[in-house]
C-alpha cells in the first residue's frame, strides 16, 4: 500500500563514481546532504539471505536509482527503509528517524509505490486520494496531485477501468499525497506502453523538480540512465556499483569502439586488425569462400571496431592510404545497459530463487 510526507527545494548534481566494495559502506556520496542512510543492511528469510551486506546514502532532492535483477534484494531493501520490513542487522535512517524501531514518524515522511500496487476495483480516483490523505497529518491537496499527474480526466473513473498507466499515475500520487520529502518508487514503468513510460518519466522529474527526493528502483537502464542522478548496482543482496550512470557506463567499456560502413567489401582486413590500436575488429556481413582450395574471408561492409584513444584516426588514415573512404562512421556511446551486463549478466538471466 502507498504510504508517504513535506517538501523541500533542491538541486541534485552527479557524485563521481567510485567502485563499491561488497563488504563497507557506500562509498559514492550524493553531492547533497543526505536524508536516507543505509548502512551495513541484512535481510534473511529462513535460510535465505535476500540482503546479504546494503550500504548507500541518498541526497535531498536526487534520484537514486536502485538496479539489480530479480530477487537481487532491491524490494526487501526499500521495505526495510520503509519500516515494512524488520532487518537482522545493520541501520537505517530517514531523515534522522529510524523505521526500524519507530516507523509511525517515517511514514510521514516517505512516500512508498510498491509493486504492483491495487486497489479496490471500484473505488474511483478522487475518492482513492481523499482516502488516503486522511492517513495524514498534512496531506497534500487531492486535486493538486490530480492535476500534477495528469488525472483529471479521470477523476470519476473506477480503478478497474483506468488503463495500465492511468493506474500508475494514481499509484505515484497515493505514494506523493501525504506529502513527502522522500518517495520510493518500485518498478513504477514496468508494462508499460514506451508513449506511457516517457510521460511517467515526466511526471517524476517533475515530482523531483517539486523537492522530492526519489529512490526509483527499476530494471530498465535506460529509465536510469535518463532519471537518475546516481544509481547502485545490488547483485545477490550486495551493492556491487556504484556512481553516476554515465560514469558507470565509461566504466562497462574499455576503449573507444565505432562501426564503419565501407562503399565495398575490404579484401585486406588484416592490415586493420594488425594496428597497434586495435584490440577487436567484427563484421556483420563477413563472408567466406572457398575457391580452387583456398578459403578466402571477406570483410563485408559493415565493421565495428574496439581499440585505444587513437584507434579512429589510425583506422580512418589506414584506410586512406588505400584509397578507401568509408562511406559512414559512427561512434558507439557506452551505455548504462553494456556496464549493468558486463557487471550482472542480462536483466533476464537470473530468476527469484
Ligand atoms: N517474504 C519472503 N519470504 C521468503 N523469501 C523472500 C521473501 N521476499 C523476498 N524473498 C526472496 O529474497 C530475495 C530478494 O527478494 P527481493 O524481492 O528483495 O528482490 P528484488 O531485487 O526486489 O527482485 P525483483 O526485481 O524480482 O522484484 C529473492 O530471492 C526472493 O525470492
Amino acid at each position: 500500500m502507498p504510504r508517504p510526507a513535506t517538501s523541500s527545494p533542491a538541486t541534485s548534481s552527479p557524485a563521481s563514481l567510485q567502485p563499491a566494495t561488497t563488504s563497507s559502506p557506500a562509498t559514492s556520496s550524493p553531492a547533497t546532504e543526505p536524508v536516507v542512510r543505509v548502512s551495513g543492511l541484512r535481510k534473511t528469510y529462513g535460510d535465505k539471505v535476500a540482503v546479504a551486506d546494503v550500504s548507500f546514502e541518498v541526497g535531498r532532492g536526487e534520484i537514486l536509482g536502485i538496479l539489480g535483477q530479480n530477487g537481487a534484494g532491491k524490494t526487501t531493501t526499500v521495505e526495510a527503509l520503509a519500516g515494512l520490513r524488520t532487518a537482522d542487522a545493520g541501520s537505517v535512517s530517514v531523515l534522522g528517524l529510524d523505521p526500524q524501531s519507530d516507523p509511525a514518524p517515517v511514514r510521514e515522511v516517505l512516500g512508498v509505490q510498491l509493486q504492483e500496487s491495487r486497489l479496490p476495483a471500484k473505488l474511483r480516483v478522487r475518492e482513492a486520494l481523499r482516502l488516503y490523505a486522511s492517513f495524514y497529518t498534512a496531506p497534500k491537496d487531492p486535486e493538486e496531485l490530480i492535476t500534477l499527474l495528469g488525472l483529471q480526466d479521470t477523476r470519476d473513473t473506477a480503478y478497474e477501468n483506468l488503463s495500465g498507466g492511468q493506474k500508475q499515475r494514481l499509484s505515484i500520487a497515493l505514494a506523493l499525497v501525504g506529502n513527502p520529502q522522500i518517495a520510493i518508487l518500485d518498478e513504477l514503468t514496468t508494462g508499460l506502453d514506451p508513449q506511457a513510460r516517457r510521460e511517467t518519466w515526466d511526471l517524476i522529474e517533475a515530482v523531483r523538480d517539486s523537492g522530492v527526493t526519489i529512490l526509483l528502483v527499476t530494471h530498465f537502464m535506460d529509465e536510469a540512465q535518463r532519471l537518475c542522478d546516481r544509481v547502485i548496482v545490488i547483485d545477490d543482496g550486495r551493492v556491487i556499483a556504484q556512481g553516476t550512470p554515465s560514469g558507470l557506463a565509461r566504466q562497462g567499456r574499455t576503449g573507444v569502439t565505432f562501426r564503419l560502413t565501407l562503399q565495398e567489401p575490404l579484401k585486406d582486413v588484416a592490415m586493420l586488425r594488425a594496428l597497434p590500436s586495435v584490440t577487436h575488429l567484427t563484421s556483420a556481413d563477413a563472408t567466406t569462400t572457398v575457391s580452387a582450395g583456398q578459403r578466402q574471408t571477406d570483410s563485408g561492409t559493415q565493421l565495428e571496431v574496439t581499440g585505444g584513444a587513437t584507434v579512429l584516426p589510425d583506422v580512418i588514415i589506414a584506410l586512406h592510404s588505400r584509397g578507401i573512404v568509408p562511406a559512414e562512421v559512427q561512434t558507439i556511446t557506452p551505455s548504462l545497459e553494456d556496464a549493468f551486463v558486463a557487471l550482472v549478466g542480462h536483466p533476464s538471466e537470473k530468476v527469484s530463487s
